[in-house]
């Protein structure tokens, strides 16, 4: 016989999916009526903005319910009232809701997230294209990735990744927006395109620890940080608030850009940070004969791994994401996984994860 028990219980199996908690604990369930088989439930989806993705939801709720006996399924979806989402919002923050995620505590000292901090000595040479394909890399393969987008004046990220939607609001808290597998967070989301960001000094310290403290970050395994390029305010901030991150600089071959990356690599080092290494972007063309052709010379991130006492991980050649249309929704910056690129991504993400996990495991050992 179907009772209120058994429904409440197989409905703790379906999971709300931006903030994979389940849907009886988040109180979106309000009422159940059984008559019979058929079962009639009353749901409050969170938000407005939510409803888009109420299908698969629904299909879950479909699933675990037949899966108890129930032959026919009634829905009624309702949104949250303003109060509800307060008091959601209060119950999330001091993260009694549920053991398994993040919330504000991302920062806490027992938090099991590594953090990734990429940074470059100088503008423009792939730090945010390194940053986004290294994360959608790691997402691939199931590991639970946040990113931040930390250069506040020129973020990139939202449009590199093809993220026109905004995240959601509950109450005062911000949830990240998801893309291929990736939670992410922007300044991008809170401005209109191409305002331009007036704020300065202490604005850019609060707004940096919002997007650690303010936004609801579930449970992750990699936090990865787009740094704004040299060694100015924000990277030590970050540096500051972050005593545990990990450093991963991005360099062209340019013999330059390489002396300019090693300020920020000398930096980490002088902060006793773990350097993870370097990865040297735009190294070579790849010709249709399979040569590489070394166009800005070969010895550039060797020599600045070395001198950094740090490891050359991946040379990735230059080259566009090879998409079918470039239409403004297109992520301009993601290349395919089976791809070339792609691929030394993947491998990108392989060394990162065996470094990390090492140190990881050494530390968890001491
Ligand atoms: N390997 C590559 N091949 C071809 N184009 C690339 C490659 N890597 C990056 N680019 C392009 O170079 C430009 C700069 O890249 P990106 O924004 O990632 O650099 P950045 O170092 O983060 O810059 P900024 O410091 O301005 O944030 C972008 O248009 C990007 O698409």
């Amino acid at each position: 016989m179907l009772t209120k028990g058994k429904v409440l219980r197989a409905l703790k199996q379906v999971e709300e999916p931006d903030l994979r908690q389940n849907i009886v604990d988040l109180n979106i369930v309000k009422s159940i009526k059984i008559k019979r088989k058929n079962i009639d439930l009353d749901l409050s989806l969170i938000t407005q903005g939510y409803s888009s993705k109420k299908a698969n939801f629904e299909e879950k709720i479909k699933e675990v319910l037949s899966s108890i006996g129930a032959k026919s399924i009634s829905l009624r979806f309702n949104t949250m009232t303003k109060k509800e989402q307060a008091d959601l919002a209060e119950k999330l923050k001091g993260s009694k809701i549920a053991s398994n995620t993040q919330g504000p505590s991302l920062m806490n000292r027992n938090s099991q997230t590594t953090f990734i901090a990429v940074s470059s000595g100088k503008g423009g040479v792939g730090k945010s294209t390194v940053t986004v394909n290294l994360a959608v890399a790691l997402a691939n393969q199931g590991w639970r990735v946040g990113l931040i987008d930390a250069d506040i004046y020129g973020y990139s990220v939202p449009q590199m990744m093809g993220i026109t939607e905004k995240p959601l609001m509950i109450d005062s808290l911000t949830l990240p927006v998801e893309k291929y597998g990736v939670k992410v967070i922007s300044m991008g989301f809170f401005n209109q395109p191409e305002e331009p960001v007036m704020w300065r000094g202490p604005m850019l310290g609060k707004t940096l620890r919002y997007f650690f403290e303010g936004v609801y970050w579930p449970k992750l395994d990699y936090m990865l940080i787009d740094l704004p390029p040299g060694t100015g305010d924000i990277a030590l901030d970050i540096h500051t608030m972050l005593p545990r991150s990990k450093d991963i600089i991005v360099s062209t071959p340019q013999t330059t850009a390489s002396h300019i990356a090693e300020r920020a690599g000398s930096m980490a080092i002088r902060n006793k940070r773990e350097l993870i290494g370097v990865v040297e972007n735009m190294s070579y063309l790849l010709l249709a004969t399979g040569e590489k052709e070394y166009i800005f010379g070969k010895n550039g991130a060797t020599e600045l791994a070395n001198s950094l006492d740090t490891e050359l991980l991946v040379q990735v050649p230059i080259g566009a994401p090879n998409h079918q249309s470039f239409d403004s929704n297109d992520a301009y910056a993601v290349y395919h996984s089976e791809s070339v690129h792609g691929e030394i991504f993947g491998e990108l993400a392989d060394k990162v994860i065996l470094k990390t996990s090492y140190s990881k495991a050494v530390q968890e050992v001491q």
